[in-house]
């Protein structure tokens, strides 16, 4: 692949190709919304007249109110073989991970990496399981984790919060994530136990998805500003942030908790970053479970982030049974040279 070329080196016009995977993790994935065995997603390919090559992933999640890989499908085969930058910009603004697989993979490879490592999180599984991994995982260095709440009864959970604390080091933070599981009431009860806790920040602690109507939608968005001015640890919105729009919608709205960052689920990347870096926004940046070829496009945009440079959420690694599309194995800290020696074309080849 060459990812040397500047991008106005480049014609207009390009050649589509993709390529739509179904890989099964290594271990499923808990959450709030259930069980996830296996990532699907589509990996575009545009070769332009000269022929430059570049690549991009569309790794949808559908529960955060995204396209659908049936969506991305359909999305590519209308384009056909033959695209332009028009009819690439005329895409629905719906297909949002479409449009930013289709944007990485016209873009150059730019420099301008910030930094030569960041630190990374540790994810930790839901429930009981989740306080052997955490201190395994500090043992190996870690001092940032993630842990996933709103899976099993809050009480349970909430009585597994002091064990988990207890284990970490000092100094270390870690991170709720309920992935929108509470009620306010709920969330009010996690976050009067969190305030004398070392958490650094409770993720989506409600939320309700486009498909639950206004008024739900307007009631958790009305209760995630009420938690953040009530309580004293820190709201990140996740699931709240599905492409630029989301971003500037809640910028304009005055939001001064978290932002985790999605790159794969923004669509129109290089403006939502610009907005949150304009405001001066708290920013994570974080894995929505893509293979190497969305997490290179991903893991750029935090290296080059010239904002605070917390912890990043891509302690995910080894995730799919093959391994062939893994990024780098998680440790507590990340390098930019790993990251730029993933190569999306290893993986091109191997869904061939
Ligand atoms: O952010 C992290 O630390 C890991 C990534 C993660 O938790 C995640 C991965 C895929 C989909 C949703 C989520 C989430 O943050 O809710
Ligand atoms: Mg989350």
């Amino acid at each position: 692949m060459d990812t040397k070329k500047h991008e106005c080196e480049r014609g207009e016009s390009y050649r589509l190709a993709w390529r739509r995977y179904r890989l099964p993790m290594r271990v499923s994935v808990r959450t709030a919304h259930g069980v996830w065995a296996e990532r699907e997603g589509v990996i575009v390919r545009l070769e332009d007249d000269a022929g430059n090559v570049g690549y991009g992933e569309a790794a949808p999640i559908p529960w955060f109110g995204t396209e659908t890989v049936e969506d991305i499908e359909a999305g590519c085969a209308a384009l056909g073989e033959r695209v332009t930058r028009e009819t690439l910009g005329a895409l629905p603004v719906r297909l949002g991970c479409l449009r930013g697989a289709l944007a990485a993979a016209r873009a150059a490879d730019a420099d301008g990496m910030k930094h030569d490592y960041l630190r990374v999180a540790a994810l930790l599984p839901a429930g009981e399981a989740a306080r052997a991994v955490l201190v395994e995982q500090a043992e190996a260095g870690f001092r940032v984790f993630k842990w996933k709440v709103g899976v099993a009864d809050a009480r349970a959970e909430m009585g597994q919060l002091d064990e988990l604390c207890g284990e970490m080091p000092e100094g270390a933070r870690l991170r709720l994530d309920a992935n929108g599981a509470w009620d306010r009431r709920t969330a009010e009860r996690w976050l009067a136990l969190c305030a004398e806790r070392p958490v650094e920040f409770v993720e989506q602690p409600c939320f309700a998805a486009a498909g639950e109507g206004e008024t739900a939608q307007r009631r958790a968005e009305d209760a995630l500003r009420g938690l953040a001015e009530d309580y004293p640890t820190p709201i990140a919105l996740d699931e709240s942030l599905v492409g630029a729009g989301d971003v500037a919608r809640w910028l304009g709205a005055g939001w001064r908790g978290v932002f985790v960052v999605k790159p794969s689920l923004l669509g129109e990347v290089r403006k939502a970053l610009d907005a949150l870096s304009a405001a001066k926004a708290s920013v994570v940046f974080s894995s929505a479970l893509e293979t190497a070829v969305g997490a290179r496009m991903a893991l750029e945009c935090a290296f080059r982030w010239e904002g605070e440079a917390r912890a990043l959420g891509f302690g995910v690694w080894p995730l799919f049974a093959d391994r062939r599309f893994d990024g780098p194995p998680a440790a507590p800290f990340m390098r930019a040279e790993d990251v730029a020696r993933l190569n999306p074309e290893t993986i091109w080849n191997a869904l061939s």
